[in-house]
């Protein structure tokens, strides 16, 4: 999957910029990542205050698979507890995290990411779409860590790797279940989409793991820690350690932030999934908000089909009342389009006029 999904990215090649600070020693915003005053920054007692939250559901519920429906068709984005990934696993990741984003600022560009390549150290690959530069820093893994983990830590480099790829096999698993679900409750199964299911002869779902770190910022409300987007992917799985930063839009226009809850994790609906649900299933909104004193890290699974799989809306959902809204694509064109149009790669795939589509992300 990594030679044919990072033909995608060759055309949109993200450098690491010039101005790309040692967070570790700067005392104020430089001008090359302030943004304007940041809408809807969460306040400390910002539960108060939303009417609304993000649906959390317990995986284990007999009723979860329709409160899935629910949540993806109202929200985009859930919470689930009771998934079965191992405390101890997550724990592990956050502790191997930490320990990766501590390393000093020249050991970590040893393993920068190309510039048109996939994985290693490097700023959001979003960055080419904003005048300014975002308040994080990266770390992408697709497939095995090791050619990069080697560069971080000639010796130790084993450990990371074991519990990367320990977490990438929960992940596998967790995201396959969770898409059934999903797709479950809109009555589609194994049968409806043949690349997905048991008797399929595709190359299997391709994936990569994210690891983010959000230093802590003298000026939090002019920073940005990853700007507004939507993921290009069917579903993504996001943990997030205890300090706030994630955001997602609501239709009035407002960011809601999404409370970290121990040992839960973050469900998105991507851009993907959108089109095989034909709409049905929108991709949400998100942002990533920094904090003043507090480091925040997430570590993020992007879940996609086989990279050269055509998806399109799902027979099942289609009829005269709900004409396909979507063509067809596969995840390594949408890449293109997505590394191209940004925000509006949907519009670009659609067949019929958006309705609400384009939104200004910029504010
Ligand atoms: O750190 C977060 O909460 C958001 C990360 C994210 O959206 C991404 O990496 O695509
Ligand atoms: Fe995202």
């Amino acid at each position: 999957m990594a030679v044919k999904l990072s033909e995608a990215f060759k055309s949109q090649p993200v450098y690491l910029h010039d101005d790309h600070i040692n967070f570790d020693s700067v005392q104020e915003v430089p001008d090359s990542h302030a943004w304007q005053q940041i809408v809807d920054y969460p306040s400390d007692d910002q539960d108060l205050y939303d009417a609304e939250s993000v649906p959390i559901i317990d995986l284990m519920d007999p009723n979860a698979c329709n409160l899935v429906g629910n949540a993806c068709q109202t929200w985009g984005v859930f919470q689930v507890t009771n998934h079965g990934i191992p405390i101890h696993l997550l724990e592990d990741l956050e502790s191997e995290g930490r320990r990766l984003f501590q390393l000093p600022a020249q050991q970590k560009v040893k393993a920068a990411r190309p510039p048109n390549g996939m994985s290693g150290y490097g700023q959001a690959r979003i960055s080419c779409f904003f005048p300014k530069l975002m308040w994080s820093e990266g770390f992408t893994i697709v497939g095995s860590p090791i050619e990069q983990a080697r560069q971080l830590w000639p010796q130790g480099y084993k450990t990371f790797c074991d519990v990367i790829e320990e977490y990438e096999k929960e992940m596998k698993k967790l995201s396959s279940r969770l898409m059934w679900i999903m797709l479950g409750s809109l009555g589609i199964t194994e049968n409806d989409m043949s690349w997905a299911g048991p008797n399929s002869k595709s190359e299997g779902p391709c994936a990569a793991l994210q690891l983010n770190s959000y230093p802590p910022c003298p000026d939090p409300k002019i920073a940005m820690g990853l700007a507004a987007h939507t993921d290009t992917t069917l579903l993504t799985i996001l943990y997030q350690t205890s300090t706030s930063g994630l955001q997602v839009l609501r239709d009035g226009g407002r960011w809601v932030t999404v409370p970290p809850k121990s040992g839960a994790l973050v469900i998105n609906v991507g851009d993907l999934l959108q089109i095989l649900s034909n709409g049905r299933f929108p991709s949400v909104f998100h942002r990533a908000v920094v904090h003043q004193t507090h480091q925040r890290l997430s570590f993020v699974y992007f879940f996609g089909p086989p990279s050269n799989i055509q998806i399109s809306p799902l027979s099942k959902l289609i009829d005269q009342k709900h004409p396909p809204l979507y063509r067809s694509v596969t995840w390594n064109e949408y890449l293109r389009i997505k590394y191209k149009h940004f925000n509006e790669a949907l519009s670009v795939v659609r067949l019929c006029e958006p309705q609400h589509e384009s939104i200004d992300m910029n504010d």
